[in-house]
């Protein structure tokens, strides 16, 4: 089975191993890159993972690295990896939003390197994750990105890098628009009297259920849409409502927003390195 290291412990690196392991790969095969002990304690205690609180140690011999870290700390592994990777050529996964290939060529080398972006269903199979990359990757390297990112869920290749920042406004940080949509749901709906758990429970469920007709029923969002919506009924008020409010364009500025983010993340970085 194929050597993974995970350079950062926390909670995407996590998310990505409970996939891999609930797909077969063994414990033993995952070494994991933690600065804090508990957290490694915490690791090896629940995943049955190998943790080292230096990057070179977990790093060396392994086929596959994803770099875990936020994108900040990544110009700072850099001096801790560049040998051990320039020795071995593995293949390099970056989760970091922002982060563009050119500027991890140039810390960690001229190294097969995929970008992508998970989210965090990843913890639980669900996840949606965009992979670009670069031209020293092999198809055989590209089918084991597929599958170490496939084990999360659903995967697609974007071959532009540029509209990486975009696969992050939309998936990467997509799943806390919908927490937000939820929580503001639950909250109008105990503004007019409904008792929490049951605006909890409806809500959470509407959503869960929602996303599954989405992605099991081969309905695109607007037949769906129109389905629920019965003529001058009460879907027809409230998505009035939301389009008097203006709600696409409100989503439009969030996206815009988050993509703009990602590349300010990438942009800081070259300023500093
Ligand atoms: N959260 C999300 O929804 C998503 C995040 N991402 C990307 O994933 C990456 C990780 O995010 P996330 O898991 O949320 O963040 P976390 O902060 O949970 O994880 C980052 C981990 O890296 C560790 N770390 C810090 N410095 C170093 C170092 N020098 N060497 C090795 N490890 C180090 C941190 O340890 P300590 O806590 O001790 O500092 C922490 O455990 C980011 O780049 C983010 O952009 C991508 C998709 C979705
Ligand atoms: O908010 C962030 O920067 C990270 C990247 C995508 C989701 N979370």
């Amino acid at each position: 089975m194929t050597q993974i290291a995970f350079i950062g412990g926390g909670n995407m690196a996590r998310s990505l191993i409970g996939g891999l392991l609930k797909h077969g790969a063994a414990p033993g095969d995952i070494n994991v890159a933690e600065p804090m002990a508990a957290a490694r304690e915490a690791l090896t205690r629940d995943l049955g993972v190998t943790c080292h609180g230096d990057n070179k140690t977990a790093a060396a011999g392994a086929e596959v690295v994803v770099l875990a870290v936020k994108p900040q700390v990544m110009p700072a592994i850099q001096g801790d990896l560049r040998d051990v990777l320039r020795a071995k050529s593995p293949l390099l996964i970056s989760i970091a939003a922002g982060v563009r290939i050119d500027q991890l060529e140039r810390w960690f080398g001229a190294l097969p390197i995929v970008r992508c972006m998970p989210n965090t269903p990843a913890l639980i199979g669900a996840g949606a994750t965009g992979l670009c990359a670069n031209a020293a990757v092999s198809a055989a390297q590209k089918a084991k990105a597929q599958d170490v990112l496939g084990t999360a869920g659903v995967t697609r290749w974007i071959d532009d890098e540029a509209l990486m920042d975009t696969v992050t406004a939309l998936s990467g940080s997509g799943p806390a628009y919908f927490f937000a949509l939820v929580e503001a749901m639950e909250a109008a709906a105990v503004a007019q009297g409904l008792p929490r758990d049951a605006a909890r429970a409806l809500a959470a469920q509407t959503c869960l259920g929602a996303g599954r007709m989405l992605t099991e029923g081969g309905e695109d969002a607007a037949t769906l849409r129109q389905r629920v919506t019965s003529p001058n009924g009460t879907t027809q008020a409230a998505l009035e409502s939301f389009a008097a409010d203006g709600l696409p364009v409100i989503v439009a500025h969030a996206m815009g927003a988050a993509r703009k983010r990602g590349a300010e993340l990438a942009a800081s970085l070259d300023e500093t390195t």
